[in-house]
């Protein structure tokens, strides 16, 4: 325990980081980032070699849209009636389908009888070639994951390979797809890659707010009454130590009282992009009428969904390490593996948490019931709270059932963050809608760990400590020696 400790603290001093990341002009899988620049339409230059996207706008057509018949009728204006006359959505475009909610979702979407076009522009995967990461499960490309959908279920999945920061080629795929309701999901998602330097944290705002701002002019042009559903996260709250509430709060100030959106203390340059992507939300609903669905989402674990079983070149990817890697689902693979379980500082860190079977029910029934036209609506998606400590507790007692022998160890806090707080954040209007929670028992944590056992050989033990600090991060681009 005391080498863990001691390696933990020197993965975060500087002269261990420079030897983190590789230098971008040395990594195999760089791509050229002059020529990226050249060909895009977009006017913000992508600064960062890191930042590097597809040299050019595509339009893959994966699939022929095979299912006309099932197709609604759209209006001129773009309206959400079908053929049958209601008002349910039947086209929907997952944005960053290729990743670990996305992927679920769209699987999901399409299994239920929605026309499912996923956009992304695969920088997940260039992350992972990056950083020297990997999923624990092997994941086939978007393409074979595409075509084996289609050859098991008959159902087609629209495929548009291309980076939506470029308004140019987010306004082809919307005038081609003409969605009723958008699933935002095409965010760096990761608070730690945000933190790792100052490239980082610009990439993940520039990305992901210029990305969503993007996503509104197109919808506001091209489909006024097309739904947003965007992925939001219950870090935009912070921890104060009040009630959470959904969205807003109702506040009595000086005698005069009004409902106001619920203050935001995000705790990352990453959960800070999802504040800035909520307010410019917000204004536009106000200013323009479009009808939005935040859904602020707490950490999700799991892995497994009813589509993503059916073959395995459909598994979803499933990230342990330090950086992508979330609580829950980096104790499993700790635990598998015979690491001790990584509690960060006093481990009392309380958050809300969500079975990805339930992520995917979230977003379905949020697509089922939209926001009405100008409504700036806020879920917040998880299902239960856990402390850090309370989940190493549940995984070592899982684990002990397994045979297997779990420690924990107290790892210095890489974040800054309360590690003793109040926690009590609501969570019912999704249960309101339907929403019918997997909660965290036994049998599941058990399936969980079977499941990172039966992987356990992939696991690279080096990616497990973390190797982020939130103080440290500086000017300099972080670059790995080989
Ligand atoms: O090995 C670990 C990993 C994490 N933690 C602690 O567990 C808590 C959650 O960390 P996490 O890495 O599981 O999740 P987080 O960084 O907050 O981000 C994840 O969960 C967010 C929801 S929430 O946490 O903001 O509610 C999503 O927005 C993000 O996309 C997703 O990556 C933190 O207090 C962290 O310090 C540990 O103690 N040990």
């Amino acid at each position: 325990m005391a080498q863990l400790l001691s390696s933990s603290c020197s993965l975060t001093t500087s002269s261990s980081n420079k030897a983190y990341l590789k230098p971008f002009n040395q990594c195999s899988t760089a791509f050229s980032i002059s020529v990226a620049c050249k060909t895009s339409r977009s006017p913000f230059r992508r600064l960062f070699s890191h930042d590097q996207k597809p040299k050019r706008r595509t339009v893959v057509r994966a699939t022929a849209i095979s299912t006309s018949q099932e197709a609604p009728s759209q209006t001129s204006s773009g309206s959400l009636e079908n053929s049958g006359g209601s008002s349910k959505p039947q086209r929907v475009m997952v944005i960053g389908g290729d990743g670990y909610c996305g992927w679920a979702t769209s699987l999901h979407l399409s299994n239920m009888g929605y026309e499912v076009a996923i956009v992304d522009n695969l920088v997940r995967r260039h992350f992972d070639h990056q950083l020297g990461l990997d999923s624990l499960t092997p994941i086939s490309s978007i393409h074979n994951r595409i075509r084996c959908w289609k050859s098991l279920t008959g159902k087609s999945i629209e495929l548009y390979i291309g980076d939506i920061c470029d308004f140019g080629f987010l306004s082809e795929a919307f005038q081609s797809f003409e969605p009723d309701a958008v699933v935002h999901f095409g965010e760096q998602r990761s608070a730690p890659y945000s933190m790792i330097d100052r490239s980082r944290a610009v990439f993940t705002q520039q990305n992901n707010v210029i990305g969503t701002l993007n996503v509104l002019f197109a919808i506001k042009e091209f489909r006024e009454q097309c739904h947003l559903v965007k992925l939001g996260t219950m870090g935009e709250y912070g921890t104060p130590n009040i009630d959470i509430e959904e969205g807003y709060i109702t506040i009595t100030h000086n005698g005069r009282t009004d409902t106001l959106p619920y203050p935001k203390q995000a705790s990352s340059f990453y959960h800070l992009s999802k504040v800035h992507d909520s307010h410019n939300i917000a204004f536009t609903c106000k200013a323009w009428g479009i009808r939005a669905t935040d859904l602020n989402q707490g950490v999700v674990y799991g892995v497994k969904t009813p589509e993503t079983e059916m073959h395995e070149e459909l598994h979803n990817r499933f990230d342990y390490d330090g950086v992508f890697g979330t609580a829950l689902n980096r104790f499993c693979v700790q635990a598998a593996v015979g690491h001790p379980l990584t509690v960060y500082g006093k481990g009392g860190q309380t958050r809300g948490y969500l079975d990805i079977r339930d992520t995917v029910q979230c977003v379905e029934i949020a697509i089922a019931n939209p926001a009405k036209p100008g409504e700036f609506r806020v879920f917040n998606q998880f299902t239960e709270q856990f402390s850090v400590n309370e989940l190493a507790a549940l995984v070592t007692k899982a684990g002990k059932k397994l045979g297997l022998d779990v420690q924990t160890v107290s790892v210095p806090n890489p974040r800054v963050e309360a590690e003793e707080h109040y926690y009590n954040a609501k969570h019912t209007k999704l249960i309101e809608l339907g929403l019918k929670p997997h909660l965290l028992s036994d049998s599941l944590l058990d399936s969980l760990l079977h499941f990172t056992i039966k992987y356990k050989d992939r696991v690279d033990t080096k990616q497990i400590m973390p190797s982020v600090s939130w103080k440290k991060i500086g000017v300099k681009t972080k670059t790995v020696t080989a």
